[in-house]
């Protein structure tokens, strides 16, 4: 199937002569949940805005279903909705008549129903009538995602949706992205918290300085780069990890109360069978154990450490940095 969303050798140099991607190519799936992980200034924001025809690339093409992003930028925009960061809408506006001219801005016909539903959808109905400026910050940031809605876009980029909002309003989030995606969305998101990816995306892309560094489904990428921890409590806390252990991947806990075993999931032979065997001849009795997988987040942290020596993309970039 043809990808809804198709980037190809994109570089992007700010006026400053910053590099903020480097030769980025991504294919976005129809009908996905796509979450960009990265740390602050990695360039998701960046990568977004050109997707959304807001920012201009320094080279490279962008399709959106089939449209480029440049040239035929109306045609790309309209199929693409975008919920930003912040609200730079008209605080006089009522909440209605800011959706409504949102839908107006890529020429559909006015649709009050559909409106209606996007708002209900939203909790938002009630505030139908009230300025922007009165709301709280939870309900702007629902009149974002009504405004993102309101030319029923089949593809809906949501930049850091979560941050700080409250529990409810990130259940509510949660709820309607699953919505979309059953009506055929294709949603991208950026987010820094790792758990919200790890619940919601069937892909994950990891941006780092400006380089897609990696692009995985998120089973395989947990399965590829996770691991296993076996952590055995001992019946008598030891001092240090005996000597006839010590080739193991073995640690002892803080309070020399548990010995903690790390395996690759991936690998074939875990090593358990002789790790038990050895602690038997080495007489460490343990009384309890249990086996942990590691999450996103520690496979996230592991990947930006490992990359922490890289170079950064350019000579500007130092520039700009220091
Ligand atoms: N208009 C601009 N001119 C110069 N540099 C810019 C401009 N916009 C962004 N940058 C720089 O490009 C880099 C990437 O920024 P971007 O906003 O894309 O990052 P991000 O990954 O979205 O970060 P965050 O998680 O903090 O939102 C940053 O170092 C930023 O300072």
């Amino acid at each position: 199937m043809q990808p809804i969303i198709s980037v190809r050798n994109l570089d992007k140099t700010y006026a400053s002569g910053f590099q903020a991607l480097k030769n980025v190519d991504l294919d976005i799936r129809k009908g996905e949940i796509f979450a960009l992980l990265g740390p602050n200034g990695a360039g998701k924001t960046t990568l977004i805005s050109i997707i959304c025809g807001i920012v201009n690339p320094s080279s490279g093409t962008v399709l959106a279903d089939g449209h480029d992003v440049v040239a035929e930028y109306r045609a790309a925009r309209s199929k693409i909705g975008l919920v930003p960061q912040e609200l730079s809408t008209d605080a006089f506006e009522s909440v209605w008549s800011t959706v409504a001219f949102s839908r107006g801005l890529f020429g559909k016909a006015p649709d009050p129903a559909h409106l209606e539903k996007v708002l209900r959808e939203l909790s938002l109905w009630d505030k139908k009538d009230s300025k922007i400026l009165a709301l709280s910050g939870g309900m702007k940031r629902r009149v974002l995602i009504a405004k993102a809605l309101a030319h029923e876009p089949q593809i809906l980029f949501l930049d850091e949706p979560t941050a700080g909002v409250d529990v409810e309003l990130r259940h509510d989030m949660w709820q309607m992205v699953h919505r979309l995606r059953e009506q055929g969305v294709t949603i991208i998101l950026t987010t820094h918290y790792i758990e919200e990816a790890e619940q919601m995306a069937d892909r994950i892309g990891v941006i780092l300085k400006g380089e897609l560094i990696l692009v995985e489904d998120k089973a395989a990428l947990m399965r590829k780069l996770g691991k296993k921890q076996l952590t055995l409590t001992l019946q008598e806390p030891l001092d240090r990890v005996p000597e006839g252990l010590s080739g193991l991947p073995l640690e002892l806990s803080d309070d020399g109360n548990a010995l903690v075993y790390t395996f690759d999931v991936q690998s074939e032979r875990t090593g358990i069978a002789t790790l038990l065997r050895q602690l038997a001849e080495q007489g460490v009795d343990f009384k309890d154990l249990h086996s942990s997988e590691s999450s996103l987040e520690d496979i996230f942290v592991h990947l930006v450490r490992s990359n922490a020596s890289r170079p950064p993309v350019d000579a500007a970039a130092t520039e700009v940095r220091a």
